[in-house]
């Protein structure tokens, strides 16, 4: 099937209106922690993380590969798989005053399932894979909505506006199998998929990893839309720093399974104080940067089973001194919208400029 998706979804997506505000959490985590015991020790692959999720909003989480980032979205939906330990704790706030928050991780089994496709729903990474390849995607959707009790008829004219507002042709789409769609419309198809059943929270773990960067661009501009449109809380997990620049209202770094620098995406852009943060960015390919300013990260990403004391990332960091070696630091107040954990955070200005060519 061809795909008539156009460069009119390509939109800038930067000019975000939406305000949410600090008080209203949608999603609150604290302590969260997720480890595996291995014969060579345990591994902590999400180490005591503290976030609100803010409703309305567009969280991006970024990092190396490696960095938890997984961990940190399977562990929001209690959906760690086994062996692996969850700890701390996640609390749902749903949208009416009235109702009771949900503690996400002591959800017993029945209604953790309601919970992760009625009030937080995912796209796992690499989920494309798990259309089943002899069913249409008509059975794809009768078949969730059913498994959740939901009205079909009604719950199939809510995909078919989905499918709309994701620029492909609801009818045609629905009496399609999954080998008939490019990556880019099944990509589309799981994301309507997810919000059927009016989630008010989508996570989306490396959503648009397999595809070109015009498709990534495109599917970043309707994502933006869609918010606006359900009023969605979104998570948006990537190794992308530019790209998720282009959708975020604020970007968690996360180096070494805990967050070292979160900030509104403007500060973060124009102005991020983590070395970590700024390496990331003067290592971003960029047409217009001169080749002398790119800046690989030299080094390697901490082994879970054995996080550097200290700063996790003292040993590749080029401001670190003793200090580093030895205490951790906490996260420090850059302002009110922007904090780091890093003992050397106002130094980085001089220190560690941005490379001019960084997408900004
Ligand atoms: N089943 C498992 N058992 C033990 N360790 C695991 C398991 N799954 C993942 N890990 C480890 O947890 C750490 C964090 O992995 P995670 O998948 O969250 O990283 P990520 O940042 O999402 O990386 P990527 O971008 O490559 O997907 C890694 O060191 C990984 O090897």
């Amino acid at each position: 099937m061809s795909d008539s998706f156009t460069a009119e979804a390509v939109a800038d997506t930067t000019d975000v209106d939406t305000d949410p505000t600090a008080e209203d959490v949608i999603l609150e985590c604290r302590d969260l922690s997720v480890s595996f015991e291995m014969d060579r020790g345990t591994s902590r692959v999400l180490h005591d993380v503290d976030m609100d999720i803010r409703r309305g909003e567009i969280l991006g989480i970024v990092g190396e590969s490696g960095s938890g980032k997984s961990m940190f979205a399977s562990a929001l939906l209690n959906a760690v798989v086994s062996p692996g330990r969850t700890e701390g704790s996640v609390t749902y706030h749903p949208p009416d005053d009235e109702a009771d928050p949900v503690e996400v991780l002591g959800l017993d089994k029945g209604p953790l399932r309601s919970l992760r496709w009625e009030d937080i729903s995912m796209v796992f990474q690499g989920a494309m894979s798990s259309f089943n390849p002899t069913m249409g995607f008509r059975e794809h959707f009768v078949e969730t909505l059913d498994a959740h009790d939901y009205d079909v008829a009604a719950g199939i004219e809510r995909a078919e506006e989905l499918l709309s507002d994701l620029y492909l042709d609801p009818d045609r789409v629905l009496d399609s199998y999954p080998h008939e769609l490019s990556g880019g419309m099944k990509q589309r198809v799981l994301i309507a998929l997810a919000l059927v059943l009016e989630p008010e929270v989508l996570v989306m773990d490396e959503p648009t990893a397999a595809l070109d960067l015009l498709m990534q661009r495109s599917i970043i501009s309707l994502l933006s839309d869609l918010r606006d449109k359900y009023d969605l809380t979104m998570v948006f997990i990537t190794h992308d720093l530019p790209l998720v620049t282009k959708l975020a209202d604020r970007i968690g770094v996360l180096y070494a399974f805990e967050f070292a620098e979160v900030g509104d995406t403007t500060e973060m852009v124009h102005d991020p104080k983590h070395p970590y943060t700024r390496a990331l960015l003067n290592a971003t390919p960029n047409l217009d940067a001169p080749l002398s300013e790119m800046r690989p990260i030299e080094g390697a990403a901490p082994d879970p089973v054995n996080v550097p004391a200290g700063c996790p990332y003292h040993e590749r960091c080029p401001l670190a001194t003793a200090e580093c070696e030895d205490v951790k630091p906490a996260m420090d107040a850059v302002s009110a919208t922007h904090e780091v954990a890093c003992h050397h955070w106002s130094d980085v200005d001089d220190e560690i400029p941005l490379s001019t060519g960084v997408q900004r």
